[in-house]
């Protein structure tokens, strides 16, 4: 990041410290001048109540307004002084060059900061399909979410993935109707798709006062109170909160009525000690049951996830933002309400998870840590049970987006950035020493025990890594001379780091390096980021699509290795069967005939696994990964002494033999595509979808729009973005994510293998 860039985050942000109401600081301010000032305020600071404390993200679909509405979130919290703009390129959390310049989040970014006695970490996550696992890395350590939504456009593709992904790791979420001042805006129609489309019960604590251009604030169902936004004031800070009355607002308090005994009785129906409540003291009237008792039933039916609470607004308007923040306070949990089974074992000693790397030209890897138990604390020794080896923490920061706050220590729940780590990788789970992790291995068997049965609780220890979805786009990159391979590779080495996603790896034949990534924006960014931050101006070969191999029918065949090298003779005789299945998976299925099972030495066994998945990473027609394949090892004899790699060698040879011998089939990945377009547009963009094997299954209608759903293989949708917004003059747009890998037809198949071989 540019300097000039640096100075523009720090103009916005304020120091607060002297004035006593919280920690925001400039970067490298000296920590042990802040005991000097307050040390009852240092202590929340560094020591906030884990009740208190509230890890959120922020998800949605692209351009949904995470961006515009975390901007809000920090200005009305006092962290900045101004309000940063996604359009005008001046945002704190997208905070590198290309989020900038192109408008779109693509790293996540942390964000702590303390609203009205609660400390929240906030996580703004990317929106766009390429950086799907940024998303999913993040969503791991968070206690609950925000999902954000267009209010025009209601529940959209990426939304629904992003759901699914909250889904996958159990998290409390409350939605935020975003943009209810744009044209098409509707809160009934958004509230309605999240009803049918992520099948979630909603409920609505708050309704929109006007719509679209007439929309001027919300009323507030649970306490019956119209919350409307002065026109004068023009950063949203200034709005008034006045009760419904008879007199004043007769429609407007019936209808709040209305929703609020609608709201009540569908918490009732979730949650029993609140149906209790309402029917003895309250069945009455309903009017009479108190604000906090209704908030309290619905954090409760949050926490279980059987309904999400609904809150609208507009952040590029500035309106609803306060609202929101209470309610991210109110509604969703604290860490110790999130039941982290693991914890027992660790009796309060220092558990964490790493879930993010940041490569700092100054200070080297910086890694993100969701604390779950014990204390972090400067130049500590830890334990990384991943990598089984002990390193310390060099620096203990805060993260402030770009800007981070050297702190002495961070205790559980919290989020903390820190420096020193040069082997932990995200993923991998933080302990204080290999002692601690013996015994917190100890006490979970135990538990095991307890249970009789057969359990792997000792590997639960270890927190769930990630699981890295597999590339589909990949390129050659070539340095601008030989002599800058190193740092080519160094750059690489770093990127790999911070991005899982990102793999590299050499062709074998070429010698050249490939990356292979999630999509073409993000070889593009990759592309980009080497160039800024590394200075390094590479070349990049033409962007192909990751394929896939497969085989037809099983077929045997035997190989013989016999080398001698030196005194010793190397002898292995191998029969192999490859076979078709039905896994989807690039892993190969393994199995060994009786005969050779019964007495095979697990070193052996290592080094035919061994063989066999190398062999399988390259099939026979285009170098790609075999997928759904089984190999069985009918027979083996191997003379003594020959070693292990000449056993692999061989194994690898008539494995390949076999793949050979097969009929083959090259599998594409196909995408599932979503197109939002207006009426008018929609004609060009199905014929030409025709013409690129498109196959649609459904056209939706949202609003004044079509959504054309379908599926249509990767390989045609090359530079697609380019073609869509010539033929619809930049007003769709398009979401494409895998969805499976299809074997090509024949005539395509064979074009594609004469490209490839160079006859076409
Ligand atoms: N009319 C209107 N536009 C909004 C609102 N909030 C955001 N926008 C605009 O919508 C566009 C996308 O906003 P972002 O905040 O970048 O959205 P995002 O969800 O962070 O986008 P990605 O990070 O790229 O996924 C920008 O042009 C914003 O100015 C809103 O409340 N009303």
């Amino acid at each position: 990041m540019c300097f000039c860039k640096i100075r523009t985050s720090l103009k916005r942000l304020k120091l607060h410290v002297p004035l006593g109401r919280n920690y925001s600081s400039l970067p490298g301010t000296n920590i042990f001048w802040f005991y000097k000032c307050n040390v009852h305020l240092i202590t929340c600071v560094f020591f906030p109540l884990l009740n208190r404390i509230r890890n959120i993200g922020i998800m949605a679909h692209i351009d949904a307004g995470k961006t515009t509405t975390t901007e809000r979130i920090l200005y009305y919290s006092g962290y900045t002084r101004s309000l940063g703009d996604v359009d005008d390129g001046d945002t704190v959390t997208d905070f590198m060059a290309q989020e900038r310049e192109r408008g779109i989040t693509i790293q996540s970014a942390a964000v702590t900061f303390d609203w009205k006695g609660y400390r929240v970490n906030l996580i703004d996550t990317p929106g766009h399909v390429d950086f799907t696992l940024e998303v999913e890395r993040c969503l791991r350590v968070l206690d609950g979410a925000v999902a954000v939504f267009d209010a025009s456009a209601g529940v959209e593709a990426q939304t629904l993935t992003v759901w699914r992904q909250a889904d996958k790791h159990k998290i409390p979420r409350i939605c935020f109707l975003n943009k209810m001042d744009k044209t098409g805006a509707s809160f009934n129609y958004a509230v309605e798709s999240i009803r049918e489309k992520l099948k979630a019960k909603p409920l609505l604590l708050q309704l929109p006062v006007g719509e679209a251009k007439t929309f001027k604030g919300m009323v507030d169902v649970i306490n019956k109170e119209k919350l409307l936004w002065n026109p004068n004031s023009g950063d949203g800070k200034d709005f008034e909160r006045k009760p419904l009355l008879e007199t004043s607002d007769p429609e407007l308090l019936k209808e709040t009525t209305e929703a609020r005994n609608a709201l009540i009785e569908q918490v009732a129906d979730l949650d029993d000690e609140f149906a209790d409540l309402v029917l003895g003291e309250f069945s009455e009237n309903f009017d009479l049951l108190p604000a906090e008792k209704l908030q309290t039933a619905i954090h409760r039916v949050t926490l279980a996830q059987t309904a999400v609470p609904v809150l609208c607004g507009s952040a590029l308007k500035n309106k609803g933002i306060q609202p929101l923040l209470d309610a991210i306070t109110m509604y969703l949990p604290s860490p110790e309400e999130r039941n982290y089974e693991f914890l027992k074992w660790y009796k309060g000693d220092l558990c964490a998870l790493a879930f993010k790397v940041l490569h700092d030209k100054q200070r080297g890897p910086l890694v993100f840590m969701r604390i779950y138990s014990g204390m972090i604390k400067s130049h500590l020794a830890i334990h990384n049970i991943n990598r089984d080896c002990t390193e310390r923490i060099s620096r203990l920061l805060l993260p402030f987006a770009d800007q981070h706050i050297e702190i002495p220590s961070l205790t559980s729940g919290n989020i903390a950035l820190t420096v020193g780590l040069k082997h932990t990788v995200t993923g991998d789970t933080i302990v204080s020493s290999k002692s601690s992790t013996l015994a917190a291995a100890r006490r979970a068997e135990r538990e095991g025990e307890k249970k009789h049965k057969q359990s792997n609780e000792a590997e639960k220890i270890l927190l769930a890594g990630v699981e890295i979805p597999e590339p589909v786009f990949f390129c050659t990159i070539e340095p601008p001379s030989v002599a800058k391979q190193p740092d080519l590779d160094h750059a690489l080495k770093c990127l790999q780091r911070e991005d899982p996603s990102l793999k590299v790896r050499v062709d074998p034949d070429s010698g050249q390096t490939v990356l292979c990534g999630m999509g073409e924006l993000h070889i593009e960014i990759i592309h980009d980021r080497i160039k800024r931050e590394y200075g390094l101006e590479t070349y990049l070969g033409p962007l192909q699509i990751a394929y896939r191999e497969t085989i037809l029918n099983s077929v045997r065949a035997t190989d013989t290795l016999d080398r001698t090298l030196g005194d010793k003779r190397h002898l292995v005789t191998v029969e192999v069967e490859t076979r078709p299945t039905e896994t989807s998976s690039v892993m190969p299925v393994i199995e060994y005939a009786e005969s050779v099972g019964e007495d095979l030495l697990k070193v052996s066994q290592e080094a035919i696994e061994n063989g066999i998945r190398s062999v399988c990473l390259q099939g026979p027609l285009l170098g790609s990964p075999m997928q759904d394949v089984a190999i069985t090892l009918h027979s083996l004899i191997i003379h003594p002494g020959t070693s292990t790699t000449m056993i692999s060698a061989c194994v690898s040879r008539c494995v390949q033999k076999a793949l050979k011998k097969a009929n083959k089939q090259v599998l594409e990945p196909l995408m599932n595509l979503e197109i939002t377009v207006t009426k008018d547009y929609l004609s060009p963009v199905l014929a030409d979808l025709a013409q690129r094997r498109g196959n649609i299954q459904e056209i939706q209608t949202r609003q004044d729009n079509k959504v054309v759903i379908g599926f249509v293989p990767l390989a045609e949708m090359m530079g697609y973005s380019t073609v869509l917004r010539t033929l619809t003059s930049g007003s769709a747009t398009f979401a494409l994510e895998l969805s499976t890998y299809q074997a090509m037809n024949p005539q395509d198949q064979s074009t594609l293998l004469n490209r490839r071989s160079g006859l076409t």
